[in-house]
């Protein structure tokens, strides 16, 4: 699908969409909990569906409701009281990182003779060392490297050892999986966690669910910070109902976009204290020299002169796109440090920001694992590809916002893996949009 954006300022107000992140966590918590529970989810999205998907492959069932789902847990069986995952299962998770990196370990805790698919990049995204973690405590991983992955056997509780600066999601996969074993286990980890907020909404959802998580940190023999992550052995317990809070990396785009215009733009129901740490969109716009108003459940954006600074993106890795985009009509020069595991998302994200800002008139460079952005008056628009990455696809919109001429996008479909709702949200802010097929 292209997407044809004719340059306006966006301006007004939208709702936030229901948090990929948390819905992950609170669904496959409740999948494995023991009862039934109502989560409240305003809206969905292909990697949201991906993860259902995987759950109900596995024996969970998801009935949809007015205001969301009902997930009734995977059944127990009746001869051992443990969680009882359908044999032979197909786990499709789509183009979801998160969902194969939480699934997998899920799957080996339950024992499950599991075979993971997917599409896109995602075969291609890593998942060592967590798979060999999983092998090291007793499942028979087949197919590494690429997909379809099979797994055999059920994972025995112990120490688990991770590094903290590949991904947060296998730290976040672990922590969702080991609760099953009903034994306690101890997650280790090494160096600087990257992407730690994405822990935090893990401890939390384990927390709502029943599961008491105790955290030490203090440094290893080498000097280096270490982690660990102390399970007690004890399982999920439903609290009846949950909600899944307001997507901060979502709305970041239009929080940005209303950085970059000539009025205020609005996101309503976000929770200004959510553990998400996307939230910090505001603190960087305000660095950038914009305007922040904050509001009961709503967060305000309005223009100021933009100006560049320095920023680092290791808890904030999904921002970087837009904030780019933002960088690229501030004033001056911003450097964006900490970005090397942007090369393993969805796209090579370090090189396709550059690419495609580029190609729309900004003046965007690599050096190192850093992304440097000389900032210009007013973009010059063309033609943006999303590459297959969400991400990428809103960026180029929100680009489209102060370019001179209009800006078409190639494969802007891609919005669907987390924003299915995007272009009718641009368009209720004011923006010029058609839509035709490639
Ligand atoms: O746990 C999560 O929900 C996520 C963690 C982050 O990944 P990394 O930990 O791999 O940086 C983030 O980029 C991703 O979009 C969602
Ligand atoms: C990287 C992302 O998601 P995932 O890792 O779950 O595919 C994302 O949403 O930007």
């Amino acid at each position: 699908m292209i997407a044809h954006i004719a340059p306006a300022h966006l301006a007004g107000t939208v709702p936030a969409i229901a948090s990929k992140s948390v819905a992950h966590r609170l669904i496959i918590a409740a999948a494995l909990a023991n009862g039934v529970t109502d989560v409240t989810c305003n809206t969905s999205c292909a990697d949201i569906e991906a993860t259902i998907r995987c759950l109900e492959a596995l024996g969970a069932k998801v009935e949809r409701a007015e205001q969301g789902l009902r997930v009734h847990p995977i059944p127990k069986s009746q001869e051992h009281g443990i969680l009882r995952a359908l044999a032979g299962a197909t786990l499709d998770c789509g183009e979801s990182g998160s969902t194969l990196r939480f699934m997998l370990p899920v799957a080996c805790a339950l024992g499950a003779d599991a075979t993971f698919t997917g599409a896109g990049r995602l075969g291609e995204r890593p998942l060592s060392p967590l798979a060999e973690e999983l092998i090291a405590a007793g499942c028979d991983l087949q197919g590494l490297g690429s997909l379809p992955l099979t797994t055999k056997g059920r994972l025995r509780a112990g120490t688990f050892k991770l590094p903290g600066n590949v991904s947060s999601q296998y730290i976040s996969g672990l922590l969702l999986a080991l609760p099953i074993l009903g034994q306690p286990s101890v997650i280790e980890v090494t160096g600087t966690i990257e992407s730690k907020p994405y822990i935090a909404l893990t401890l939390q959802a384990l927390e709502t669910f029943g599961v008491s998580v105790r955290v030490e940190t203090g440094a290893a023999l080498d000097g280096q910070p270490r982690t660990r992550y102390l399970l007690d052995g004890s399982p999920y317990r439903t609290p009846g109902s949950v909600s899944v809070e307001g997507d901060w990396s979502n709305a970041a785009f239009w929080l940005c976009a209303g950085a970059m215009g000539t009025e205020c733009i609005t996101v309503s129901g976000l929770s200004l204290s959510s553990a998400q740490g996307d939230r910090n969109v505001l603190a960087a716009l305000s660095c950038f020299g914009a305007r922040i108003r904050r509001s009961t459940g709503a967060a305000t954006v309005q223009p100021g002169t933009l100006h560049g600074f320095t920023l680092s993106a290791r808890d904030v890795p999904d921002l970087v796109p837009v904030l780019s985009a933002v960088a690229s009509v501030a004033k001056g020069t911003t450097v964006i440090r900490d970005c090397s595991r942007l090369r393993i998302k969805e796209s090579d994200r370090l090189q396709t920001t550059t690419k495609e800002l580029c190609n729309l008139g900004a003046r965007v460079r690599i050096v190192d694992d850093d992304l440097v952005i000389e900032g210009v008056d007013e973009l010059s628009g063309g033609v943006a590809c999303a590459h297959n990455d969400h991400r990428i696809a809103m960026m180029a919109a929100v680009a489209a916002t102060r370019s001179s001429e209009p800006v078409e996008i190639h494969g802007a479909e891609a919005v669907n893996k987390s924003y299915p709702l995007f272009f009718e949200h641009y368009r209720a802010l004011g923006g010029s949009v058609a839509l035709s097929e490639e």
